[in-house]
């Protein structure tokens, strides 16, 4: 699990490591209905004496949108905009009618984030335990809590690994476990950061697999583009700005033009 101030909904892992075998997670939560609609107006921001993001605005509202650019052009940094785990130095991020710097908590019970390092989401020392951390905090019973974990164990084909140590995992199963630990806690949207770049192709696909199956509205930043080549809308970043926002196709194709 994840720890930290940036914290959000947390962790969570999957099942026998390579195997392409683990189904996909079928069922999603009944309070994970979809999309909503995220605001950003006017935002900038700037770690240092460069800006990073150049007073971008943009509505979010399909159910698969990809993010993908330059190194270097803030893809992350936007990333993490959208569950509040930053807030822009100008303008402002409404989800749902939320405001990212005064909503905190209610914004992340409704945008989870997988970061691209498992590793900084996996806390507790058994699968189940990671799973189980997530909903703490969320007025549930015990009974209830373990029967959530149980649910996710067996949406992911996790059970197997339940009471395995998680840092022993596989690079594949980590990520599984995180993206679990996140959809936990029920978000309507899931943030991914890069979830396929430590991964090996049969993992990438599966990975890919898990978020086309997913009910929850998903955002990707990647630099995979074949992973996001079947999604709703694909923006490009460009040095701090938004240079594409289109189809797939279109928005690759551009890209693709300024990486030449
Ligand atoms: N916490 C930070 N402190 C200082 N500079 C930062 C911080 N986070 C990001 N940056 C800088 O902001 C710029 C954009 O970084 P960001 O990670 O958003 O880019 P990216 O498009 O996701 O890149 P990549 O594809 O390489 O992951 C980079 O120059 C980076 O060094």
């Amino acid at each position: 699990m994840i720890h930290s101030s940036l914290q959000l909904p947390r962790p969570g892992l999957q099942s026998a490591a390579g195997s392409t075998s683990v189904p996909l997670p079928a069922a999603p939560s009944p309070q994970a209905s979809g999309a909503g609609r995220i605001e950003i107006s006017a935002v900038s921001h700037r770690f240092t004496d460069t800006p990073v993001l150049r007073d971008i605005t943009v509505t979010l509202t399909e159910r698969r949108i990809g993010i993908i650019g330059a190194n270097g052009s803030g893809k992350s940094t936007f990333a993490r905009l959208l569950n509040g785990l930053l807030v822009p130095d100008r303008g402002r991020v409404v989800v749902d009618g939320l405001d990212t710097a005064r909503d905190i908590k209610a914004v992340r019970r409704k945008v989870g984030f997988v970061f691209q390092n498992p590793d900084n989401q996996i806390v507790f020392p058994t699968v189940a335990e990671d799973l189980a951390f997530g909903l703490k905090g969320l007025g549930l019973g015990r009974a209830e809590r373990a029967e959530m974990v149980t649910q996710m164990l067996a949406r992911f084909g996790l059970e197997a690994l339940a009471d395995q140590s998680a840092h022993k995992l596989s690079g594949g199963q980590k990520q599984l476990l995180a993206i679990a630990g996140v959809l936990i806690t029920k978000p309507a949207c899931v943030v991914f950061d890069e979830p396929t770049t430590a991964l090996d192709l049969r993992n990438t696909r599966h990975i890919a697999g898990v978020i086309a199956a997913l009910s929850e509205t998903a955002i990707v930043v990647t630099h995979d583009l074949d992973l996001i080549s079947g999604f709703d809308r694909v923006l490009v970043f460009d040095a701090g700005r938004i240079v594409a926002d289109d189809t797939p196709a279109r928005a690759i194709a551009e890209y693709l033009r300024r990486m030449q």
